[in-house]
């Protein structure tokens, strides 16, 4: 009976319940740090140890590959033997799985391929190419999201109501083209996975009958951001006979924009037949104070499932609240603070950093970098190693370097302008053999006229853009020269037609570049270089960008910070975790304000965020922000004020010499009217005021750091730029 004792020992009753439960159909309705994926997975352990189910008769379904594999260590550890045959994996793994053993019911080739959003991407525009259809009035990006839309609902072409509508009807059309190409070459997407390993159940009964009768169990834990077909392959497989157990938390649904539905919980209750409902009220992650914020913050959402959450730690450390000038000072706010917390004893890994925008990890990266911190990107990759970022900084080499033939095959069809890969590999082919450039091979085939029709235009018009923004780009300084060519080269209307969050995140890192520019032209965030203008700073900093890419990167297995999305974070802990940016528009996103509903998602999403904390929680933001290329004065979140204050308490700064001075920050939501310097002589400033100086004309003041004489103060200038001014010597006058 040891084993037994093991999985039940470190149960409380509710849990305790819900994991020796008889086997029948059980939905665990929990907030945060209950418990919930502990219960799942001691609740396998009891099916298999008591229950005597074989590893091979339990499916487990998890959100993310990593939240699978922990599963099935912890399995292990609790049941002492190795478990290589459990089915845990996500929805896609698993279908994925299915579709590989029986690809001949499936009716897929046997080495089918699977393609990714970009690969499908490039498919539609093809084919809308090829049957000329209007891709103004047919956007590739909205064709690719109705094409997946269906998918979700599970619906084929034939299943689409068109209501006699031509748009639509030209869409299914489309759909329809989409999935004979699919067909024909073999290549199963993200959504077909689903479906397809639906239908394969669906349509052959005898293999349905082996799998419902090989599942003695389904187990699904964050239940609340299944969509429509994962909960119709859910009822299919378990054939409503399979007992099921699935865990979630209303609260946490954070995948809507994605077709989560989180009503699957509540039709759960009601289509799967004696459902057994637990609640789990005990919190055991977090200090009272960071869960009674969280308590109190989801409480203004309207229509929650209902549940109490509480804990019988201790109250811990208040919240802390931090206001940055910028968002530079910002980050070294929480540099310094995780360098204290590390001499206190924490390991780094303990530490994690959260973000709602994906473009805010640039900032962090490099003060993380400069400080010589090792970090990590949970579940993305890091800033100078993004598709987009990378195809912006392939255009900048170019410009540079005509010869950099890694960059030019990188970006000769992107975005997208009719070179497909025959081209390029005929230039390829040409290159190696007059052993030259691929810039060369591409202007000798022009010359030659092998290169000609409508391939051979498309390459000319690609050489002519790159000549061109060559010359458009002389004599402008860093940062305009990226704005430039991100803008002319269309890499960002290329992602800003890309619907939903990932081609907004696109644009917003594209536009995270500029700030990168100004900011390494000031000298701030990377190595200043040693020149000013133009080609030289831009050759220093795509070296820097390449060092940031790959020399600092931590691997697996070091200690080293963890930063991640809020979305990425969901279903982990860390001891310590910072919540950067919780200001209005950005968190709230401001694509949320737009949209029903989607204010109470960024609230659950903060929720999540909050509740990752274990020990100490940090919520920090910036006064100004550079964001879409220019400094923006922000406002708080309004998170920020549905958190009671006695939960809160307000950092201030601690007088040290890399800081601005404790004077010169304003208090949380208070006025910037924070007097920059004392000194009678000079000129009384405060943060945000217009100023006029002889040379550079007018500008406000952005930062500020020093004392007295050596106080130096950061003004932009309209026009001119940002500029960083010794107080005693400037002669700024208060306008
Ligand atoms: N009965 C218990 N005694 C001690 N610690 C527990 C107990 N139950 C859970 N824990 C611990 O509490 C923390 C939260 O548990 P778990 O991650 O399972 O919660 P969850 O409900 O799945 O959270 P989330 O909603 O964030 O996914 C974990 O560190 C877990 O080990
Ligand atoms: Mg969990």
């Amino acid at each position: 009976m040891d084993d037994v004792t093991a999985i039940l020992d470190q149960l409380n009753p509710a849990q305790h319940e819900a994991v020796s439960a008889p086997q029948g159909n059980m939905l665990v309705l929990a907030g945060a740090g209950s418990g919930k994926t502990r219960v799942l997975v001691h609740r396998i352990a009891w099916l298999m140890q008591v229950e005597g189910l074989s590893p091979y008769a339990v499916l487990a379904v998890t959100f993310t590959n990593k939240a699978a594999r922990e599963m099935r260590t912890r399995l292990e550890a609790l049941l002492g033997l190795s478990l290589r045959n459990v089915w845990v994996g996500t929805f896609h793994s698993i279908a994925h799985r299915l579709l590989r053993t029986h690809w001949q019911d499936a009716r897929l080739p046997q080495h089918f391929q699977i393609i990714d959003s970009d690969d499908q991407l490039r498919l539609v525009k093809r084919l809308l190419k090829e049957n000329h259809v209007d891709d103004e009035r047919y956007p590739p990006r909205q064709v690719q999201s109705f094409i997946s839309g269906c998918k979700e609902e599970g619906l084929r072409p034939h299943q689409v109501d068109v209501h006699g509508d031509a748009y639509l009807a030209q869409m299914v059309d489309l759909y329809e083209r989409y999935q004979l190409t699919c067909e024909r070459g073999g290549l199963v997407d993200f959504g077909e996975l689903l479906l397809r390993s639906l239908e394969l159940l669906r349509d052959n009964p005898a293999l349905l009958a082996h799998y419902q009768e090989r599942f003695g169990h389904v187990l699904v834990d964050e239940f609340q951001d299944t969509n429509t077909l994962q909960y119709a392959w859910l009822k299919l497989l378990s054939g409503m006979k399979t007992p099921m157990t699935v865990v979630g938390d209303d609260d946490q649904s954070i995948y809507g924009w994605r077709g989560a539905r989180v009503e699957n919980i509540r039709r759960f209750e009601q289509e799967f037949r004696d459902t057994r409902t637990v609640r789990l009220e005990q919190n055991y992650r977090s200090t009272s104070a960071i869960l009674e914020a969280a308590n109190a913050l989801i409480s203004h959402n309207a229509d929650r499932m209902g549940k109490e959450l509480w804990t019988a730690g201790s109250r811990g450390e208040p919240i802390s609240l931090y206001a940055g000038f910028n968002d530079l000072d910002e980050a070294r706010f929480i540099v310094d603070t995780i360098k204290e917390k590390v001499d206190e004893g924490y390991n780094r890994r303990e530490i994690a950093i959260l973000y709602r925008s994906n473009a805010q990890s640039r900032v962090l990266e490099e003060t993380l970098i400069r400080q010589g911190m090792p970090y990590r990107i949970y579940g993305g990759h890091r800033f100078y190693e993004r598709l987009e970022i990378r195809n912006a900084l392939a255009y900048l080499r170019l410009l540079l370097n005509r010869d950099d033939d890694a960059s030019l095959e990188r970006i000769i069809n992107v975005p997208a302008r009719g070179i497909g890969t025959r081209t390029v590999e005929i230039l390829r082919e040409r290159a190696r053999q007059a052993d030259v450039t691929l810039w060369q091979a591409l202007h000798d085939g022009l010359a030659d006229a092998s290169l000609k029709g409508r391939a051979g235009n498309a390459i000319q018009a690609f050489a002519d853009l790159i000549e061109r923004l060559d010359n458009e780009t002389a004599g402008m300084s860093l940062h305009e020269i990226i704005a430039h060519v991100i803008e002319h080269s269309c890499l960002v209307e290329h992602h800003r037609s890309e619907k939903g969050e990932k081609g907004q995140a696109r644009v917003e890192n594209l536009e995270e570049l500029i700030n990168a520019a100004r900011a390494f032209t000031q000298g701030e965030a990377l190595k200043p270089p040693e020149t000013g203008e133009g080609g030289v700073a831009l050759e220093a900093f795509l070296s820097e960008a390449a060092l940031n890419s790959g020399e600092h990167e931590a691997d697996e297995f070091e200690d080293c910070v963890q930063l991640m999305t809020l979305h990425s974070a969901k279903g982990l802990e860390f001891p310590v975790v910072f919540i950067a940016g919780v200001e209005e528009g950005l968190f709230p996103h401001k694509m949320s304000l737009e949209e029903p509903g989607r204010l109470e998602e960024e609230r659950r999403l903060c929720y999540v965020g909050l509740t990752r904390a274990m020990r100490k929680l940090y919520l920090t933001y910036a006064e100004i922000r550079r964001m879409h290329g220019k400094e923006t004065f922000q406002r708080a979140s309004r998170f920020l004020r549905e958190i009671p204050d006695e939960y809160m308490e307000e950092v201030r700064l601690r007088g040290q010499i890399s800081r601005p001075v404790t004077a010169m920050r304003p208090a949380v939501g208070l006025s910037r009217q924070t007097s920059v310097n004392g000194g009678g002589e000079l000129p009384t400033l405060s943060l945000g005021q217009r100023v006029h100086h002889p040379v550079f004309g007018e500008g406000v003041i952005l930062n500020a750091e020093g004392e007295g004489e050596r106080a130096r103060v950061q003004v932009s200038f309209e026009g001119e730029g940002d500029k960083w001014l010794v107080l005693g010597f400037a002669k700024l006058t208060p306008l």
